[in-house]
């Protein structure tokens, strides 16, 4: 029984996997029903709302028979009126009540989800962002988004409409049930006692064909992945002329898919109808029964009528439990996974901006000593090993080796994204540890090979590297980067939207913003990841030109990957296999006549000029 959506979730939750409710994972959902408690009051009126709506809802059989036995000027009950129509506006009267109070239950609950909601998404995201490093290495991102929004979305779902409606169907059953036995103890045990056969019955059946439909969904699945997988392929399937065996390949699995349907069907069929000839049995052995009853006097054609309606009352309500306990479990395991990243540990940074402000400055000295360093997620690979080098205040030091040497996880190890395991990094002579992570962060900026811009205007994109800074200060950052002339070009300007990820900017461009953003940060140490994809030569001026500008004044870790713009380097560090295999300036290096820089150097000299 699909319910409507009331609230914002966005309905990706089938696929979640349903937990066991046990004891942890209950400590689990009470954990995270903190996070109701500043909206309680709203809940517990939401409650009493409902049970008010809930309550009400149960008058409509008494009500119902009770006309019934007054029309026939039988009616015999004390707490309702002999007349057709007193008891029919009382019946709207409580109708409208009801509609009433269910109208502030609904709206009570939403807001409370939502903003319970909005303060867990809230925590979450933060908690994500404060995230080391480590933890996005080990996952798909955008799963990883996907999954919490979908888990999010089923907690939602949970608060707004599965739990009151558990609420509401427990109040229905145990009301209908007692009406019941009010009405009729007879025709109840009679109903009660073919009850227990039919529900042993669906729940085993039920799962029966669950597992055969759910065995044709994933033959299905195996059979899209034929044509997805030739699809994407295709010039490999024609290449081979393997159109025939890939067609005879894909029926003989659809013809699998419908076997498998087939016999889901047979049994599918089966059940169906013995649950119609259960239902429409029990509805005419109560209505045989109650007749009789009637011929005896023993029942009133009212009492039969209330008895209809509550134990429709009470079908419904056992009928919506199974799909209701499986929405909890899904909403427990999500619960589950949702803590599990609340608690996650997280790295040494505040959301609150105040406390990231620098406090402990870094004039720009840079060393590495014996630093030996492997990836958390592969500690068996030492990435870097026994590096040790040192930089003064306002050096410049090139760093070159070749792909996969470890010169990225060098620049992550500065940024304090990763800590070595065995040696230090020394920032004017002080162990990075001695600082704080943000301060360290705050002082030291990089631009990276791939510039990766947010999609707002480039206004906002140099800001980035100062929040604070106004206009003049952007402007005047995008002057000294070369950026300004070709930023005033567009018709917006600095108002310019730079699209999801900048595309809508030439990679030259892209770079240019990104040196703004890095000269606005002005930090004591700047590393730059040279771009390997060549920029055309007037771009590649422009760039260059901006770089020398960022350069200026500070510490500069060039990982370079074109040798000819570090030969001003004060030193070149040659990393080969995790190793610093030779140190020392350009005009040293390439004397040396085995050296790899000097190999590397001829190299591209040859690719130049050949
Ligand atoms: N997050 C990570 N987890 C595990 N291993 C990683 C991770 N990042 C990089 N590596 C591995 O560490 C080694 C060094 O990678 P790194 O990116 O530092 O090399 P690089 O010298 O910068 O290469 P390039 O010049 O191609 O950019 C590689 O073998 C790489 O596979």
């Amino acid at each position: 029984m699909a319910r409507a959506r009331l609230n914002s979730g966005n309905g990706i939750t089938d696929e979640l996997p349903k937990t066991k409710i046990n004891k942890t994972s209950l400590r689990n959902v009470k954990k995270l029903l903190r996070y109701l408690r500043p909206y309680r009051l709203k809940f517990i009126l939401g409650l009493f709302f409902l049970f008010l709506s809930s309550i009400s809802l149960l008058a409509f059989p008494a009500l119902m028979g009770g006309m019934v036995d007054a029309a026939q000027g039988k009616q015999g009950l004390a707490f309702i009126p002999a007349s057709i129509k007193v008891i029919g506006l009382i019946a709207f009267a409580i109708l409208f009540f009801q509609s009433f109070v269910s109208f502030f239950r609904i709206r009570l609950f939403v807001e409370v989800a939502e903003k319970t909601l909005a303060d867990i998404r809230r925590d979450t995201y933060f908690n994500l962002i404060t995230l080391p490093m480590d933890f996005f290495a080990n996952r798909r991102v955008g799963e990883l988004n996907s999954r919490l929004s979908a888990d999010l979305s089923q907690i939602q779902d949970t608060m707004t409409t599965t739990f009151a409606e558990m609420i509401r169907q427990s109040i229905l059953l145990v009301g209908g049930v007692s009406f019941l036995f009010i009405v009729s103890v007879k025709l109840t045990l009679l109903n009660l006692s073919i009850l227990p056969v039919i529900v042993i019955i669906a729940v085993f059946f039920g799962k029966f064909i669950r597992n055969l439909s759910r065995k044709a969904q994933d033959k299905l699945a195996e059979s899209n992945t034929i044509v997805q997988e030739t699809l994407q392929g295709i010039s490999n399937v024609k290449a081979f002329v393997n159109e025939a065996y890939e067609a005879n390949r894909y029926q003989n699995s659809l013809k699998a898919v419908v076997q498998l349907a087939l016999r889901g069907a047979s049994y599918r069929g089966l059940f169906a109808s013995f649950i119609l000839f259960c239902i429409f049995g029990a509805v005419v052995s109560v209505i045989w029964y109650g007749s009789s009853l009637i011929a005896t006097g023993e029942l009133s054609v009212g009492n039969l009528t209330t008895y209809i309606i509550s134990s429709l009352f009470v079908a419904g309500s056992m009928g919506s439990f199974p799909e209701l306990y499986a929405n909890v479990q899904k909403a427990v395991g999500s619960t589950e996974r949702v803590i599990e990243l609340l608690e996650e540990k997280r790295e040494n940074v505040s959301i609150i901006p105040e406390e990231n402000e620098i406090k402990q400055r870094i004039k720009g000295d840079l060393a590495f000593h014996h630093v030996q360093f492997a990836y958390p997620s592969r500690s068996e690979i030492t990435v870097l090993k026994d590096i040790s080098f040192s930089a003064h205040a306002g050096e410049k030091i090139a760093i070159v080796g070749p792909s996969g040497t470890g010169k990225s996880t060098l620049a992550s190890l500065i940024l304090g994204f990763y800590q070595p395991q065995e040696g230090d990094i020394l920032f004017d002579g002080k162990k990075a540890e001695s600082y704080r992570l943000t301060d360290i962060r705050n002082q030291v900026a990089i631009v990276p090979q791939d510039v990766l811009l947010f999609g707002g205007s480039i206004r906002e994109n140099i800001a980035y590297g100062k929040l604070e800074a106004d206009a003049e200060e952007v402007i005047a950052a995008a002057k000294r980067a070369n950026a300004h002339d070709f930023i005033m070009g567009f018709p917006e300007g600095y108002d310019t939207l730079v699209g999801e990820r900048g595309v809508k900017l030439s990679g030259g461009q892209r770079q240019r913003i990104a040196i703004a953003r890095a000269l606005l940060k002005d930090p004591a140490i700047l590393i730059l990841d040279e771009a390997t994809s060549s920029l055309d030569s007037e771009s590649e001026r422009l760039v260059q030109n901006a770089l020398e500008e960022l350069m200026k004044n500070r510490t500069s870790i060039i990982i370079a990957h074109r040798l000819s713009t570090i030969r001003e380097a004060n030193k070149i560090i040659v990393i080969e296999k995790g190793r610093v295999i030779e140190c020392g300036t350009h005009s040293e290096l390439i004397q040396r006549e085995t050296g790899l820089y000097r190999y590397l150097s001829h190299l591209q000299q040859e690719k130049v000029n050949g």
